[in-house]
């Protein structure tokens, strides 16, 4: 196992076996056992307080797991119940730009996966480049374009571990329909506004993008940039886990050279705490919902 936490070149060196050991600790100081996984965004950090029967490990205190270095980004991993569902939460991601190496900012979903879950529902912040997006929309993602994958980066690259899923993948059906009808008919239900469906465009980062950048992921049919959550669905579409993502939309995107536009990561937090109450209560009924679901 690796224990250096900037080690961006080298090789997946967690066997099966080794992320075991990391969800055997939790499980040996926690009974529960969850069925559905969640990933909080930046700024999205306030959706565990709706939890109960909590139990709570700082990734510091987890053996062998990353730590989290980005504002906005708690880094604690949650066991408990929301909306009477038994899950277990991320309050905090990897990055890539972190210099965290890809296997290593999806580590979790595995542990997650030996833990039990069947389904994982992420959120991030991200960019609106649709330019009929506003400030504060929630978007489903229907699918997306990974450009760190296109670039050659892969959180399944080096050996492939079967006991997980199989050497090549399909990922052309990741965020899964009937999940994703759910989440429309639960964000009917509570009359929440500016919800948009669209596709996801996944950059390295840190740095924001271009104009001619975001013109191309326009042109490509992209609606929303962002740093992350497609690497932590390719990890769990290859051991057959179902998606559902979404994006809080945080700013629109600078498509013109006229510099009125910059993005910055201090407002993007702000839109977080702005939008929290409608986000935690779309989270809070869509887990009522899924309790009901079937995974095929
Ligand atoms: O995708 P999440 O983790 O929500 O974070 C988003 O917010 C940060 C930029 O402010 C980037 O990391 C971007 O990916
Ligand atoms: N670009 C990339 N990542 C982001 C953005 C953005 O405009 N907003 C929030 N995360």
């Amino acid at each position: 196992m690796c224990d250096n936490n900037s080690c961006v070149g080298c090789k997946n060196p967690y066997t099966y076996e080794d992320v075991e050991k990391i969800a055997n600790f939790l499980r040996s100081k926690v009974d529960i056992k969850p069925r559905i996984g969640l990933v909080c965004g930046t700024g999205l950090g306030g959706i565990p307080a709706l939890m109960t029967d909590t139990v709570t490990f700082p990734y510091g205190e987890i053996p062998n797991f990353p730590v989290s270095t980005v504002a906005g980004h708690d880094g604690k991993l949650i066991i408990g119940y929301l909306s009477g569902t038994p899950i277990v939460c991320m309050q905090g991601r990897f990055h890539f730009f972190e210099g965290y190496p890809l296997w290593k900012v999806v580590l979790p979903i595995r542990v997650m996966k030996i833990l039990g879950i069947s389904i994982l529902v992420l959120s991030n912040a991200a960019g609106g480049i649709n330019s009929s997006y506003s400030i504060g929309d929630i978007m489903f993602l229907k699918d997306h374009i990974n450009f760190v994958a296109l670039g050659g980066h892969n959180p399944l690259q080096g050996d492939n571990e079967e006991k997980f899923g199989p050497r090549f993948v399909a990922i052309n059906d990741s965020y899964d329909r009937e999940i994703l009808k759910l989440a429309k008919n639960t964000a009917k239900e509570l009359g929440i506004k500016g919800v948009q469906e669209g596709v996801y465009c996944c950059i390295g980062g840190p740095s924001f993008e271009t104009v001619a950048e975001l013109r191309a992921m326009k042109m490509l049919g992209g609606d929303a940039v962002g740093m992350s959550t497609v690497h932590e669905v390719i990890t769990a579409m290859h051991c057959g886990i179902k998606c559902f993502a979404f994006s809080l939309i945080t700013n629109k995107c600078p498509m013109e050279y006229d510099g009125k536009n910059t993005p910055n990561h201090e407002e993007i937090l702000d839109v977080g705490k702005e939008r929290q109450d409608d986000v935690r209560k779309f989270v809070e009924r869509l887990f009522k919902n899924l309790a009901q679901f079937k995974v095929k």
